[in-house]
């Protein structure tokens, strides 16, 4: 097996990278778009589902299994991987973003922050150092450093002394499990807001401490389109060219195209799944939504050009009657579709980086999604 953390580039077209990361837990293919399985679950899907529309790597949540059902009940059940029987790659996010988008309480010090329980209103507390451990204890293998995200609008001179915070906090994190002491790695975040100037300080600070690799974070937090886009082509030509970055959070289908141009190998959002269960779905001709009373009598499929399970077994006017009726099968063959979409995109984009042809798929899609 590979060395955990190699980073191989195989090819390039423009500024996209087609590559491969290797975890204790396989091999991923990047440009890669990650589904989110907050509290251990993709919500609706099992891992036979993930493994049949080769989703390569999921997401977990610190602060969601911190709290329920407990890192330590996880790791007495072997960890993440064996507690939810998916023996792929994980990703566990730190919680910075969740305990820092809670509303009400949380008291944050250089030592950490403390924060409410959304399950039962108690207050803990996470260090950076009790972060990691946490995320020690779910196995993960690649796990992200606790960092401050300041919410969109803040000032500059918060910003600058947050990104100085989150660039100390991220020294600890390494510190607690140093680059090498085992399978699991670990990835900086790179803050500084809306201001460029505070990004690329940021940028530097992290990028001199031995990570195996990094991730734009602060993005996706209400700013507009070209803001978003503005930020990640400033920064992701900043990181290392020889690790993985990983833009957090982001985003529709064009989002993907645009973060994949800007050099970004890796992505993660909610939108595929948390839109299935609103009836939002992404088809190769743009989005629609199945409860619209046009679909009532449509016996095509939802994609004529996809070939997911939903696609090739049901009508769109049977999905918009389980829409319509709240059946639980509509969440499972709504988001079936919509992360086999994402995921059929990204197959897409690392053929197209492979036979230089990104800028034409990239187009397509433009099209297909013009607003
Ligand atoms: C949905 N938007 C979004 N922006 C993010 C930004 C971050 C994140 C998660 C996010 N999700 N996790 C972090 N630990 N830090 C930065
Ligand atoms: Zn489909």
């Amino acid at each position: 097996m590979t060395k955990p953390g190699t980073f191989v580039v195989h090819a390039t077209d423009g500024n996209a990278r087609r590559g491969t990361l290797s975890t204790a837990h396989g091999d991923i293919q990047t440009p890669i778009f990650m589904p989110v399985g907050t509290q251990g679950t993709v919500k609706s899907l099992s891992p036979q589902d993930l493994e049949e529309m080769n989703a390569q790597i999921i997401l977990g949540n610190t602060y969601h299994l911190y709290l329920r059902p407990g890192d330590e009940l996880v790791a007495r059940r072997g960890g993440l991987h064996k507690f939810s029987n998916w023996n792929r790659p994980i990703l566990t996010d730190s919680g910075g973003f969740q305990v820092f988008s809670l509303k009400g309480i949380r008291k944050l010090s250089e030592e950490g922050v403390e924060f409410r329980s959304y399950i039962d209103g108690s207050k803990h507390f996470f260090s950076p150092e009790k972060a990691i451990e946490i995320q020690m204890n779910l196995g993960s293998d690649i796990m992200m450093v606790l960092d401050e995200c300041v919410g969109y609008g803040a000032d500059r001179g918060y910003t600058e002394k947050s990104l100085e915070m989150t660039t100390r906090w991220a020294k600890r994190c390494r510190e607690r499990y140093p680059a090498g002491s085992g399978d699991q790695l670990m990835f900086g975040i790179v803050q500084g807001g809306f201001f460029k100037d505070l990004r690329t300080r940021s940028a530097e600070q992290l990028c001199s401490l031995p990570f195996e690799g990094f991730a734009i974070g602060g993005l996706s937090v209400g700013e507009s389109i070209p803001e978003m886009y503005e930020q990640v082509h400033h920064t992701a030509p900043l990181l290392p060219a020889e690790k993985p970055r990983y833009l957090m959070g982001v985003g529709t289908p064009l989002d993907l195209l645009e973060a994949v141009s800007a050099g970004v190998d890796m992505l993660d959002c909610v939108l595929p799944s948390r839109n299935a269960r609103n009836g939002t779905l992404f088809t190769s001709q743009g989005k629609i939504n199945i409860k619209k009373a046009a679909y009532k009598e449509d016996d095509s499929p939802l994609d004529p050009n996809c070939n997911c399970y939903t696609c090739r077994n049901f009508s769109k006017a049977y999905l918009r009657h389980l829409y319509m009726s709240k059946e639980l099968l509509s969440y499972r063959l709504n988001t079936y579709h919509n992360l086999y979409f994402y995921l059929d995109l990204m197959q897409q984009v690392r053929d197209s980086i492979e036979n230089g042809t990104f800028a034409q798929l990239k187009a397509r899609y433009e099209d297909a999604y013009a607003a």
